[in-house]
């Protein structure tokens, strides 16, 4: 796991402590209704609770002790399950969360007194929240108006991001008329114009289609780094985070469990949640006590007296481009269903199998992680 560490050690670089560090933050809230499945604790006091309460009340840790770096210019995802945590870390960053324990640093300065508005912290959400009334363009250049920007330069700056964002020249169009992708990319137009010295992105594509996402994901990368944007991207899409982050970093009950490049992350998850997580299916158990993490297509069909594995079909179906069968198979760990690829000459439907038939299953290498921790803390 490469976490970064936060405190420059002395006599490194000034550039050390630029950026965005967060240091062991804990986010809570009152438990109440509605935080089913949430971790609960029964706690009388928060570091930030001037008075001692007096009676002990139940909160809720969304965020537990979380410590993350975003370097100037990185773009960094937050990756992980609905209720983990990641809107939770990102609106304390951004201040729109109270601060129970730890620190949020902005270029080596605490920010904690600082005002929302006065960060310079920019925000873009799930629904871009454009104001209807106004233009393409008089929502995109809001930031700069509201910081007294003459009118050429926003008008300037205006067309400069409807390049960058892929809608050049519609700056007189009507928001209403607009796709709900289109309106994305004015939402990020409008985050973008006024430069944030860091841009906080909550899941500001899951309400697109999948198509549309996955294009918008790679259009979003580009802008980001076009404008050389320092950005934190929260998503619950493991392929949206890949997209669009230098570095993803895994949340899991509101714990950070990895954090790293998107190849490094796929090739050594750092444990069995982490690569389940991340779409691996099943898990192959090696003499020395560690894993072979098996990919999505991590599976193949092969002769069943040779094969390492051997399996019962319980269904065939053509997908993606070929043959895929689900079978139940044990892979080492008892019996498993998996999906299998056709091997190179199972064309569509042309496997010729059907449900109860045994099979051979072997590994396909290249789609495998070798999982590194080797104890049983590693399941
Ligand atoms: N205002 C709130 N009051 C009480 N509990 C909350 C509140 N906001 C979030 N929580 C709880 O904190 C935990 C983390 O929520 P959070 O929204 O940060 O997760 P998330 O990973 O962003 O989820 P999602 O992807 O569904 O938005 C959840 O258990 C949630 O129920």
């Amino acid at each position: 796991m490469s976490h970064r560490t936060t405190e420059a050690p002395a006599g490194s670089a000034p550039d050390a402590a630029r950026g965005l560090s967060v240091e062991q933050l804990v986010v809570t809230y009152p438990a109440g209704p509605g935080t089913a499945g949430a971790r609960s604790d029964r706690t009388s006091t928060s570091p930030r609770t001037a008075a001692p309460r007096a009676t002990p009340a139940r909160t809720t840790t969304a965020v537990d002790r979380v410590s993350l770096e975003v370097a100037p210019g990185e773009v960094v995802a937050l990756l992980g399950p609905s209720g983990c945590g990641k809107s939770s870390l990102l609106r304390a960053v951004a201040g729109l969360e109270p601060v129970a324990g730890g620190r949020v640093l902005w270029d080596g300065d605490d920010v904690a007194g600082v005002p929302v508005h006065q960060r310079g912290f920019g925000l873009m959400f799930q629904d871009g929240q454009l104001f209807a009334h106004r233009d393409v363009a008089g929502n995109v250049e809001y930031g700069l108006r509201m910081q007294r920007v003459p009118r050429a330069r926003r008008q300037q700056r205006v067309a400069e991001l409807l390049e960058v964002v892929g809608l050049p020249g519609s700056g007189k169009r009507s928001v209403a008329t607009m796709s709900g992708g289109e309106r994305q990319r004015v939402a990020l137009a409008r985050a973008l114009a006024p430069q944030p010295a860091l841009l906080l992105l909550d899941e500001p594509l899951s309400a697109l289609d999948r198509a549309l996402r996955e294009r918008l994901a790679a259009d979003l990368r580009a802008a980001l780094v076009a404008t050389g944007t320092t950005a934190l991207f929260v998503t619950h899409d493991h392929d949206e985070a890949f997209t669009v982050a230098d570095r993803v970093a895994v949340m899991s009950q509101g714990r950070l469990l990895q954090v790293d490049a998107p190849a490094r992350l796929w090739a050594e998850p750092a444990d069995r949640e982490v690569a389940a997580f991340l779409g691996y299916q099943a898990f192959v158990p090696g003499d020395d006590g560690s894993w072979t993490a098996v990919g999505p297509d991590g599976l193949v069909l092969a002769d069943a007296a040779s094969a390492r594995f051997t399996g019962t079909v319980v269904s065939t179906a053509f997908r993606r481009g070929g043959a895929e069968v689900v079978v139940d198979a044990d892979l080492g760990e008892g019996l498993l269903r998996c999906t299998v690829r056709g091997g190179a000459d199972a064309a569509a439907g042309a496997t010729g199998l059907t449900p109860g038939d045994r099979v051979g299953v072997d590994l396909a290498l290249g789609i495998t992680a070798r999982l590194r921790v080797t104890s049983e803390a590693g399941r």
